[in-house]
């Protein structure tokens, strides 16, 4: 049986439950589920808080789980990343009023609040600053308003909560953060894990390579193929027109309207552009 811990709610929550669903798993009904039995893949979705995720499965309670980076280090648990997700990309960075300071090392004697203070406090650490860490729940950005601190520690992603309430970053990234796949320290990956984490990465290659095909004259056929070198290379059948054969790759979804052209360029006829549903690589 696997059991594996998914954020029940918050950033990373609504692109965890997408995955794992593309991934062949079963989703919960509801908001309110907190346990999702899985007999077809013999497994178990346990929907935690996302700051907790860290804790239970570097206690061996839980196989894997879904988390953030940032959480992973903040929480000091006995755990390790298997693989990125792709998804909850974000910053973890300072933030005060404009002009307040320039970089971490003004920070000394001051004080900062976040909800991160295991990682905050091994920053300061490492960067020999000494400064007090509030410990706050959430919203810390309104702590410095309201006085009780002088700056802030939080995560950034689009930057409009720290612009809303007139806060400007400061100094070089703390850390730098996306939603991974985590596993107790040192612990093997049992066959169910293994299972996973294929699964993950198929749905990771199916969003981000499209399948292509075309037709080429047989004497342009490695200047195709160098445009679309596939996996183990592609597919080249024989067509009933002679002289010409069909090509068939997988393809970068980024940019593939570029290699159509280049293709287009050499001869190449009839190319088309698929979508592709599942894979295993
Ligand atoms: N816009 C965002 N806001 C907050 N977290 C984000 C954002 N984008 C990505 N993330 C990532 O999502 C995770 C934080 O998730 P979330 O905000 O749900 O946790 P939390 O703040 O501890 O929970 P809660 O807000 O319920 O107390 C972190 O790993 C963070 O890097
Ligand atoms: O740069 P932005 O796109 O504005 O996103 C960052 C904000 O979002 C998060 O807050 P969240 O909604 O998780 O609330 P919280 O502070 O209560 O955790 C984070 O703590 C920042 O406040
Ligand atoms: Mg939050």
């Amino acid at each position: 049986m696997l059991r594996l811990a998914v954020p029940n709610k918050g950033a990373l929550n609504e692109a965890a439950q997408t995955i794992l669903k593309e991934a062949g798993y079963r989703s919960r009904k509801d908001s309110k589920e907190l346990v999702v039995v899985d007999p077809e893949n013999s497994c178990e979705l346990f929907f935690l808080r996302p700051k907790d995720i860290a804790v239970y499965v570097g206690e061996g309670t839980l196989d894997a789980g879904i988390t953030g980076r940032d959480m992973l280090h903040d929480s000091g648990a006995q755990v390790e990343e298997i693989m990125p997700l792709g998804f909850g990309a974000s910053t973890f960075r300072f933030a005060a009023n404009p002009g307040a300071f320039a970089s971490v090392m003004d920070l000394k004697g001051k004080r900062v609040a976040t909800s991160y203070a295991g990682l905050l406090s091994a920053y300061l650490g490492e960067q020999g600053v000494d400064a007090r860490v509030i410990k706050l729940d959430g919203a810390v950005e309104t702590a410095i308003r309201l006085g009780v601190a002088d700056a802030v520690a939080d995560v950034v992603e689009t930057g409009t909560t720290l612009r809303n309430i007139g806060l400007e970053v400061f100094g070089e990234p703390i850390a730098t953060s996306e939603a991974v796949l985590i596993k107790r320290t040192g612990t093997g990956d049992s066959p169910r894990v293994q299972q996973l984490v294929r699964r993950l990465q198929g749905v990771l290659m199916a969003r981000d390579y499209v399948m292509m095909d075309y037709d080429i004259r047989v004497e342009r056929i490695e200047e195709a193929i160098a445009l679309t070198p596939g996996m183990e290379g592609p597919t080249v059948s024989p067509l009933h027109r002679e002289g010409w054969v069909a090509v068939r790759a997988m393809v970068p979804r980024k940019g593939h309207q570029q290699v159509m052209d280049q293709l287009w360029e050499i001869g190449a006829k009839a190319i088309l552009v698929t979508a592709i549903f599942a894979c295993r690589v």
